[in-house]
């Protein structure tokens, strides 16, 4: 194993490869795509539903913006973001064309409540 002079340095090369590893393990780095997604620097009225901003934007959900992570970037990005992406955009396209939509009465627009909570589905 490698070019080592013997026995002992091959040893003590291992056992410095699983110190190394040893930190690698211990570490661990949670990227926060929220707060980028939101950030007053790169985006303008951050917390404002505006899907128009991406029209003329060069970000795209790749992973080659930073600003922009949905589905994280680099090595470790969504192994299937195409798939995730058309099975939002297809059922909603559907509802879209099948439905006339049009707000319960005595609501307008802006003034649904959208306080933030936690979970994977929220009711209204
Ligand atoms: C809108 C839907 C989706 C979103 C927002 C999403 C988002 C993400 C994110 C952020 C990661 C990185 C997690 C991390 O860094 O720890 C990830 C990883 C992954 N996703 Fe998705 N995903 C979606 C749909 C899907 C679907 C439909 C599949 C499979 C059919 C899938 C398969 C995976 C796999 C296998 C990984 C791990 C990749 C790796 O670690 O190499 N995802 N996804």
């Amino acid at each position: 194993m490698g070019n080592f002079r013997n026995d002992k340095e091959s040893k003590n090369c291992e056992k410095a490869q699983d110190k190394v590893w040893e930190v690698f393990r211990r570490k661990r780095i949670i990227v926060n795509a929220w707060t980028l997604g939101i950030y007053p620097r790169y985006w303008t009225e951050p917390e404002s539903y505006i899907p128009k901003r991406f029209l003329d934007s060069f970000i795209d959900i790749k992973g080659n913006n930073f600003d922009f992570v949905p589905f994280s970037a680099g090595k470790r990005i969504c192994a299937r973001f195409p798939f995730g992406l058309i099975n939002i955009e297809h059922p909603l396209a559907f509802l879209l064309y099948h439905f006339d939509w049009k707000l319960p009465s005595g609501t307008e627009t802006g003034n649904s409540d959208m306080t933030e909570s936690f979970g994977a589905t929220l009711k209204r």
